[in-house]
C-alpha cells in the first residue's frame, strides 16, 4: 500500500519541482560523486575522457537519486515521526508515494540506459546494485532490525567508488576494491558521530542505531576502532597497490591524523555533543579532501614534478657523497 501520511497539498510548478528535488536527498549526492570521480581519475592515470566523466557522474547522480526516492517511500512512517525528517516531501504531504515510486523508477531506468549506452554494462549493473543494496538490504532488512545496520549497509554508499573504476576500465581491480573499503570503513565514524547527536529521534521511532542500543561509550569506542582501521587502509593505495604516490600519502597522513585526534577526543568525552558534531562535519571534509588528493596525485603534472624532485634529491645525495 502506497498511501501518504498526510493528504497532498497543491503547490505551483516551482514548488512541485523543488519537492521532487528534495525527495532525492540532494545534499549527500555530491560526496558520492566525488568518490566516483576519484576512482575514475585513479583508473585513468590522471587522464579522464571528459565526456565519460560527465556521463558517469550524471548516471551516478540519477542512480543515487533513485535509491534515495525509494528509501523516502519506504521510510515515510518513521520520517514522519522524526524531527529531522518530518519536513520531507512524502511525510509533509507534498508528494504522494505513488508519484514518488514512478519518479524513482524513471530515474533508475534513465541511469541504467545512460550508463549502458555511454559507459558499459558493468557500470550500469553496479549502479543498479547500489539501488538494490541500499533499498533491499539497508533500508528493508537492516535499518529497523539490527545494530549493525549501517556497518553492513555502508556497502551501498561505497559502490559509487566501484562505478567510477568500472566506467573507465570495464572491469574491477584491487584499487577499486580498496577505495570501496576506505568508504566502507569511513561510514561508521561518519554516521555514528551524527547518531550520537540525534539518538533521541532514533529511539523515539525504535530504530536500533548503536548509540540507542549500546550507549555513548560503546559507540565512541567503535568509532575509534573504525577510524583506526580507515587510516592505514587509506595508505594501502600507496603500498602495496602502488596506484597513488607521495603527494597522496602526505595528504592521507595529515587528514588521517586529524580524524584520529577527533575520534580520540570523542572517545575521552563520549557524552560531548560538540565533539560528536565536530567529528561528523570533519568526516565529510576528510572524504572530500582524501578524494581530491587521489585526483591531484594522479595528474600527469604531479608525476612530472615528483620525478623532477626525485632527480634533484638523488643528485644532491650523489654530490654530497662525493665530498
Ligand atoms: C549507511 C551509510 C550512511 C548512513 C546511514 C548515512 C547517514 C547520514 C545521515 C542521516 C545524514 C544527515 C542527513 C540529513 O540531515 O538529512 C548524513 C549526512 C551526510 N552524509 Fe551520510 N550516511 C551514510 C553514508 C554516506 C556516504 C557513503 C556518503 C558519501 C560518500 C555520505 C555523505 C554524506 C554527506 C555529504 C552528508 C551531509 C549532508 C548535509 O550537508 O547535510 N554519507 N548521512
Ligand atoms: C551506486 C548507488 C546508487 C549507491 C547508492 C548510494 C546511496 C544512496 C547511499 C546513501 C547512504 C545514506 C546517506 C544513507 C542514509 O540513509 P538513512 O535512511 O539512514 O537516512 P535518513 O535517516 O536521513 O533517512
Amino acid at each position: 500500500m502506497l498511501g501518504t501520511t498526510v493528504s497532498p497539498q497543491h503547490d505551483n510548478l516551482w514548488q512541485v519541482l523543488q519537492s521532487y528535488y528534495q525527495l532525492t536527498k540532494p545534499r549527500i549526492i555530491p560526496l558520492l560523486l566525488i568518490t566516483t570521480a576519484a576512482s575514475m581519475w585513479m583508473a585513468a592515470d590522471g587522464q579522464v575522457d571528459p565526456l565519460l566523466l560527465l556521463v558517469t557522474l550524471v548516471g551516478g547522480t540519477l542512480a543515487a537519486a533513485s535509491a534515495q526516492v525509494f528509501n523516502c517511500i519506504y521510510d515515510r512512517d518513521i520520517d514522519y515521526e522524526m524531527l529531522r525528517t518530518r519536513h520531507r516531501p512524502i511525510p509533509s504531504g507534498k508528494i504522494q508515494s505513488r508519484d514518488a515510486l514512478l519518479f524513482g523508477i524513471g530515474l533508475g531506468c534513465l541511469s541504467f540506459t545512460l550508463l549502458t549506452v555511454f559507459a558499459n554494462l558493468l557500470t550500469a549493473l553496479l549502479a543498479m546494485s547500489g539501488i538494490v543494496f541500499y533499498m533491499g538490504i539497508y533500508t528493508h532488512l537492516l535499518k529497523r532490525h539490527t545494530v549493525q545496520n549501517i556497518v553492513i549497509g555502508g556497502a551501498a554508499g561505497a559502490i559509487p567508488a566501484l562505478v567510477g573504476w568500472a566506467a573507465v576500465t570495464g572491469e574491477l581491480s584491487w584499487a577499486a576494491w580498496l577505495l570501496f573499503a576506505i568508504v566502507f570503513l569511513w561510514t561508521p565514524p561518519h554516521f555514528w558521530a551524527l547518531a550520537l547527536m540525534i539518538r533521541e529521534d532514533y529511539a523515539k521511532v525504535g530504530i536500533p542505531m548503536l548509540p540507542v542500543v549500546e550507549g555513548e561509550e560503546s559507540t565512541t569506542r567503535q568509532i575509534w576502532i573504525y577510524t583506526l582501521l580507515v587510516v592505514p587502509v587509506s595508505l594501502m593505495l600507496i603500498y602495496p597497490l602502488g596506484v597513488s604516490g607521495f603527494l597522496y600519502g602526505a595528504i592521507a597522513i595529515l587528514l588521517g591524523s586529524i580524524f584520529l585526534k577527533k575520534a580520540w577526543q570523542l572517545l575521552q568525552n563520549p557524552t560531548d555533543n560538540q565533539l560528536a558534531r565536530s567529528l561528523f562535519k570533519y568526516s565529510i571534509l576528510y572524504m572530500m579532501l582524501l578524494c581530491t588528493g587521489i585526483v591531484v596525485d594522479s595528474l600527469p603534472i604531479t608525476h612530472q614534478l615528483t620525478a623532477l624532485l626525485t632527480d634533484k634529491v638523488e643528485m644532491s645525495i650523489a654530490a654530497m657523497s662525493r665530498l
